[in-house]
Formats: structure tokens, C-alpha cells, sequence
């Protein structure tokens, strides 16, 4: 072998290499880059089913909290619900307790109670506004006889009946009307003068003499006794005067025979 032969010989062995390990090389690269590209593929893959798992995990949250709070809207309608009932319940057991504090059970008048709150009212006012107030006792006469023949339900059902005629009888909204106790009864009329009040009670004790009482085809006559007071600013003369007033004039009516109405004069 010649020197030149030897020197080609050695460069293209050379080449060769050179060639060999180039495409060495480019494959151990492609390889390697294959390699990392797969596992950047499956890393990717792997984040978009974490995001997709994260999303549906989001969306069953999002659910539940809709459902726990419709859940809570409900609990709280349904709470608001009964509260307004038992409210309801309340202020219709306040309002019978309050109809029941101002009247009597039997006849539908007011009661007693009511009669001392409004007197003292009535009497305030005819004061400020310098008008009279009358006020008219109404006692059923000889009851007890009524009791005794007919039997209670029949006194009940009398007075009743008078209550009723009582009622029929007032003509202003003022007028107002009591069961002052037992068999009898009272009326606070603002505003009216004495005669006013004697022309009042006179018509409601006719009226009861004329028209019997009827109770299981019974008629039972009845007649009732008036005493009258009436206040017109007199000094020193407050409620209790008033209606002791009357008192003294309805015992007069009683002592003098019954089925009448008196008057009570305010000495000055
Ligand atoms: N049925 C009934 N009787 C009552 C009621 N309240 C009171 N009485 C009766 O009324 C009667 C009143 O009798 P007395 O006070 O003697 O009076 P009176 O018989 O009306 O005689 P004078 O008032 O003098 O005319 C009593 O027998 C009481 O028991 C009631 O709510 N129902």
C-alpha cells in the first residue's frame, strides 16, 4: 500500500466514523427527545384529567352548597310559616282575652271591669269639655221572684232579653251600656243633660213593662226600676259620687213602689 493509498484509506475511515457517530448520535437525540416528548405528552394528559377531575369536583360542590342552601331556604319558609300561625294563634287569643276582659259572659254587655275604666274616662271629658254626663242604674224588680217560680235558666234568659232591649235602646255611639252585676245594669250616656236622661230611662222601663218576657211559651211580666245622676260640673262631685248618685235614686224608685224611674239632685 502506497502512502496516498494509505492516507485515503484513512480518510475515509474517517468519513466513516465521522458519519457513523453523527448518526449515532441523531438516534440516541430522536430517542431522547421521543422520550421526553411521550412523557411530556403523558404529563399533559395527566393535567387536563386532574383539570377535568378538578371541574367535576368544582361542579358536585357547587351542588351540594345549591342544595344545602335551598334545603336551608326551605327550613327557614316552613319556620316562618309556623311563626306567622303561632303569631296569628297569639294575637286571636289576645284579642278574645281582651274581648272577655271588657265583657260579661251571660248577656254580651260590657262588664263591670269596663264600666269603672269608662266612667272615669266619661267623667275626664264631660270635665274638659264642660258637658254633662248621666249616668242611668237599671235594676230588674222583685227578680228573685223570677228565679224562684221559673227556675235560673229562666232568670238568665231574662236577663238576656233586657240586655238586648238595653242594647236596642242606645241611639248615640257614645252611649254605652253595662252589666254592672246580678240583675243590674247601668248606662254612661256622655253628653246628656238630666232630662235628657229621664226621658231615656222613662222609654226603656215602658218599653220592658209593655212587652212580657216569653220563655217556653211563658210570658212573664217584668218590669224594671231607674235611678238617674247626673253630673254638670257641680264642685266636689267625682265617679263614685255620681254613681252613688244614682244608687240613692234607684233605691228611692224601689222604696216607692217599684217600676219607676228617680232622680238624683246634686245639692250644691
Ligand atoms: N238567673 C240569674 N239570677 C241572678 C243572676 N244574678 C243575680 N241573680 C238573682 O237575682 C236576684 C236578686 O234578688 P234581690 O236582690 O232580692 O232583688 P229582687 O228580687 O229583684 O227585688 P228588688 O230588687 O227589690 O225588686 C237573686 O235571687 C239573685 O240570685 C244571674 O246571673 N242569673
Amino acid at each position: 500500500m502506497t502512502e496516498q493509498n494509505a492516507e485515503h484509506l484513512c480518510l475515509g475511515m474517517g468519513v466513516f466514523l465521522g458519519c457513523l457517530i453523527t448518526i449515532l448520535l441523531g438516534l440516541y437525540l430522536t430517542r431522547h427527545f421521543r422520550r421526553r416528548y411521550q412523557k411530556m405528552l403523558q404529563q399533559l394528559q395527566l393535567a387536563k384529567s386532574n383539570a377535568k377531575i378538578a371541574e367535576q369536583t368544582m361542579k358536585t360542590l357547587a351542588n351540594e352548597q345549591q342544595d344545602s342552601q335551598d334545603l336551608l331556604e326551605e327550613r327557614v319558609q316552613e319556620r316562618t310559616l309556623e311563626l306567622n300561625i303561632a303569631l296569628q294563634e297569639l294575637e286571636s287569643a289576645n284579642q278574645e282575652l281582651e274581648r272577655k276582659n271588657v265583657l260579661d259572659e251571660l248577656t254580651g254587655l260590657h262588664n263591670r271591669r269596663f264600666y269603672d275604666q269608662k266612667i272615669v274616662a266619661e267623667y275626664r271629658r264631660s270635665r274638659r269639655n264642660l258637658t254633662a254626663l248621666s249616668l242611668v242604674l237599671i235594676d230588674v224588680d222583685l227578680f228573685k221572684a223570677v228565679n224562684d217560680t221559673h227556675g235560673h235558666l229562666a232568670g238568665d234568659q231574662c236577663l238576656i232579653w233586657l240586655a238586648n232591649h238595653i242594647k236596642q235602646s242606645l241611639k248615640r255611639s257614645t252611649d254605652k251600656a253595662f252589666r254592672y252585676g246580678g240583675e243590674e245594669f247601668c248606662l254612661i250616656l256622655p253628653n246628656t243633660d238630666a232630662k235628657g236622661a229621664l226621658l231615656f230611662a222613662e222609654q226603656l222601663r215602658v218599653q220592658v213593662h209593655e212587652q212580657a218576657f216569653q220563655f217556653r211559651d211563658v210570658e212573664i211580666p217584668l218590669t224594671i226600676s231607674c235611678g238617674i245622676s247626673t253630673y254638670q260640673q257641680q264642685v266636689d262631685i267625682g265617679p263614685e259620687q255620681i254613681f252613688s248618685g244614682a244608687d240613692n235614686a234607684l233605691y228611692q224608685a224601689k222604696h216607692n213602689g217599684r217600676n219607676q224611674t228617680k232622680q238624683h239632685i246634686f245639692t250644691e
